[in-house]
């Protein structure tokens, strides 16, 4: 502003009006007002002009001009202000935008994601091509016949097969042909573009992270410089691997950022040189090759420029070093440091550019001093290298460098013939480390043998499952029959417990019956044989103190009888049942020694003053129980033992003994005073009485109701007993099972029965029972 008083004050008048402008500082309304006093005013003026208000014109023309100007900040203003309008009524579109910004994000994540998978897919493929195609690969290359060669009339001894485009035949002098094969052979007319194109893919595993390796080995003057350097107009490996390497860090920089350095370096000698440091100021530095942590050779101290514009000229500046660095024995390492803009991931490899002195003999070439020890020196190494190579068939745990590029190149002249065939076998000693058959004999081997392991895993694992249904359905089966057989069990145990009650029941309507008719008969008998005792009967039933002690009565399997006494005791047993009715008119001598399961109890008539009491208490194994008479039996025996009479039922057996009285018979057999009969005949008849006769009608309930039975066993009218049936029941535990109850009958017997217990005497046993 301060600029433009001058030119304003130079008019002389502007200044004031200014002034008024700038003193009032008014806003555009009031400028406004102005302007339309202005403006009247100077129409008004105008109107008034005359020729005497001539010097005011110029002022006025200004103000015409500054009004004008006003008029169009004016217009300027309104279509400003229009437009701050229609962007603010635009602002609606702002969520929309953001949507679409937000889409934009996700969908630029997921494709990041996606670039990530497919890349480390690719990769893995890439990777996985390179592997199958071996990570050593060898090519070789034939030079054509130079000038020298045809000066010298050399022919070439080399045959290459057109369906065979990775086999070599050489022709030896005897016309025999030697075979080689490589992974591929360049033949005389094919330019660096074709072999350039078998290496060109090693630069994707270099920016992969992979270490790279690239040289050439061969006989002096058959190409190998040629072939990695190549010339200005026909480039080499070395210039077209590093202007791939560039085109391919670059095209991928929206996702990498690659730095890239270079290291150079000679071998001579044995010694290493580097080739970046000014060696002619600076003593040089004592470089060796040591194994990093992660297996690759380094060289510490060794100095990487890094190739950048402006410091490197890229590739042209590496060749430019590489050329002027010319020397027997020279490397390059390219450094590459790679990093994943996405994921963050680094990689850092090298690529091995080396170009190896050459591989003749020493004695081929005649050199003496300094170079004959140079050619020593070189053929150490190459003979090392051939070694570390070898050495490499059996390191297969790691491989530090992924990719081994060799590229093996030979004269065709008939001359080098010699050093051809050795370059050859050297060539084909390495190419045979990663692809000869053994080592992929033995790679396939070992996928078939986990093939096959897979095979049986799976083919167990289908028989498991099998087994395991199998199982499986077993135990269902199992637990289906378990609970049947707990149904059947429950049935047994329900079947078990109705036929013990109901032989329970059985038994004592049998007892009862028995009871009754026992004392029936004995009190007959005892009428006949004992009216003295007769006349004592209590009136009463008997007290404890009167009772005789129950004895043990068993139902035992007898033996079988012989006929006589069979008969003997038919005939007995017939007049008694004529005696007594019915009962045994048909009981014929094996159905009475059919075994009996009854015990029977019964008040035995008391036994005669006669009778031994030893004979008396003896255990009987036939099923008698018996309450003896109520009074006190005075036994004129031996031993005077008076039986005590007990309330408990006991099982006592009375067992005929061959010495047995008469009267022991009687009272055995009360009613049947024919007993006699049996006197020194078998005592096991005496057992059999009518007591036990099968005659159903006398253990029927029914045969209890008769009177008969019902009697006092002393005859008399006047006593009955108060339990009219007294049952002798086997106080042991027996186990009744259906089947022993079917089919067993005896078993009762079997259980208790024994010759022992028999032979005990009543007094043993009665405490045992109790
Ligand atoms: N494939 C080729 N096509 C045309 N000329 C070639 C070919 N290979 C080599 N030559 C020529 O052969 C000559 C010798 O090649 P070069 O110097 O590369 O051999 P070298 O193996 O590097 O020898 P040295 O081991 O002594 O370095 C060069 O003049 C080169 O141009």
């Amino acid at each position: 502003m301060n600029d433009q008083h001058p030119e304003i004050c130079n008019d002389g008048v502007f200044p004031c009006e200014s002034k008024e402008y700038s003193a009032d500082n008014r806003d555009s309304d009031a400028v406004e007002e102005i302007v339309e006093e202005s403006e009247d005013t100077v129409t008004s003026g105008s109107q008034e002009v005359s020729p005497i208000s001539g010097p005011t014109l110029p002022i006025l023309q200004k103000i015409i001009d500054l009004s004008n100007k006003i008029k169009v900040l004016k217009d300027e203003h309104a279509l400003v202000s229009n437009q701050v309008k229609e962007i603010k009524n635009c602002s609606f579109v702002e969520p929309e935008m953001s949507k679409a910004l937000q889409l934009l994000t996700t969908e630029l994540g997921n494709l990041k994601k996606q670039y990530l998978e497919e890349s480390s897919e690719r990769k893995r493929l890439y990777n996985e091509v390179i592997e199958l195609k071996g990570n050593i690969r060898v090519f070789c290359r034939c030079r054509p016949l130079n000038q020298a060669d045809i000066a010298n009339g050399c022919a070439s001894v080399l045959e290459f097969d057109p369906s065979h485009e990775n086999e070599l035949q050489i022709l030896s002098i005897d016309s025999s042909k030697k075979h080689f094969k490589f992974d591929h052979v360049f033949k005389p007319d094919d330019g660096q573009e074709t072999v350039f194109a078998q290496t060109k893919p090693i630069v994707t595993s270099v920016l992969d992270g992979y270490n790279v390796c690239i040289f050439a080995y061969g006989q002096t003057g058959t190409g190998k410089t040629f072939t990695m350097e190549g010339t200005p107009e026909n480039r080499g490996v070395n210039y077209r691997t590093l202007e791939e390497l560039f085109r391919s860090s670059e095209s991928r920089s929206r996702l990498m950022k690659f730095e890239l350095s270079v290291s150079m370096l000679e071998v001579y000698n044995e010694k290493i040189r580097d080739l970046l440091v000014d060696n002619s100021t600076h003593p040089p530095k004592k470089l060796e090759v040591k194994q990093s942590a992660e297996g690759t050779q380094e060289v510490p101290g060794l100095v990487e420029a890094q190739m950048k514009c402006g410091i490197f000229s890229r590739e042209d500046m590496v060749l430019d070093l590489w050329d002027q660095q010319l020397q027997t024995s020279k490397a390059a390492a390219l450094i590459v440091k790679g990093e994943n803009l996405i994921n963050g991931q680094r990689t850092r490899s090298h690529l091995w550019l080396v170009d190896l002195a050459g591989s003749e003999r020493v004695g081929k070439v005649e050199v003496e001093g300094e170079r004959l020890k140079e050619s020593q020196f070189i053929n150490k190494s190459l003979s090392a290298l051939g070694d570390v190579i070898s050495a490499l068939a059996s390191k297969t745990s790691h491989i530090p460098y992924r990719w081994r590029l060799q590229d093996i190149d030979i004269s065709p002249s008939s001359t080098d013939q010699g050093e051809t065939l050795c370059s050859l076998n050297f060539a084909s000693r390495v190419r045979g480390i990663e692809s000869g058959p053994a080592r992929k004999q033995a790679d396939v081997s070992e996928l078939l043998k986990l093939k096959q392991m897979a095979e049986k895993l799976k083919q167990e694992e289908k028989e498991t499952k099998k087994l395991q249904d199998t199982v499986q359905s077993l135990q269902l089966r199992l637990t289906a029959r378990e609970h049947l057989f707990k149904g059947l069990q429950d049935k047994v145990r329900d079947l078990e417990f109705q036929l013990a009650e109901e032989r329970k029941t059985r038994m004592k309507q049998e007892s009862r019956a028995l009871a009754t008719a026992s004392s029936s008969s004995t009190s007959r008998q005892l009428r006949e044989t004992l009216p003295v005792i007769t006349e004592n009967k209590p009136p009463l039933a008997p007290t404890r103190s009167m009772r005789m002690p129950l004895r043990r009565i068993t139902n035992f399997m007898p033996q079988q009888p012989s006929q006589a006494p069979s008969k003997r005791f038919s005939d007995a047993t017939c007049k008694e049942n004529n005696n007594n009715n019915r009962r045994s008119s048909s009981m014929d001598v094996n159905t009475l020694m059919k075994p009996r399961r009854s015990s029977v109890a019964f008040r035995p008539a008391p036994p005669p003053s006669s009778m031994d009491v030893n004979t008396l208490m003896k255990p009987r194994r036939s099923s008698i129980a018996f309450r003896p008479a109520p009074p006190p039996l005075a036994i004129a025996s031996g031993n005077k033992k008076t039986l005590q009479p007990r309330r408990r039922v006991s099982i006592a057996t009375l067992r005929p003994e061959p010495s047995a009285s008469s009267s022991y018979m009687n009272m055995t057999t009360p009613s049947r005073p024919s007993f006699s009969s049996f006197r020194g005949g078998n005592p096991r008849k005496a057992r059999y009485s009518k007591l036990f006769s099968p005659d159903r009608n006398l253990v029927t309930p029914n045969a209890t109701k008769s009177s008969r039975f019902m009697k006092s066993p002393l005859g008399g009218s006047s006593w009955k007993p108060s339990h009219p049936t007294v049952v002798a029941l086997q106080k042991k535990t027996v186990v009744w099972s259906p089947l022993k109850f079917k089919n067993r009958r005896p078993s009762f017997v079997a259980m208790r029965g024994s010759s022992s217990s028999s032979s005990s005497s009543a007094t043993e046993l009665l405490p045992r029972e109790q």
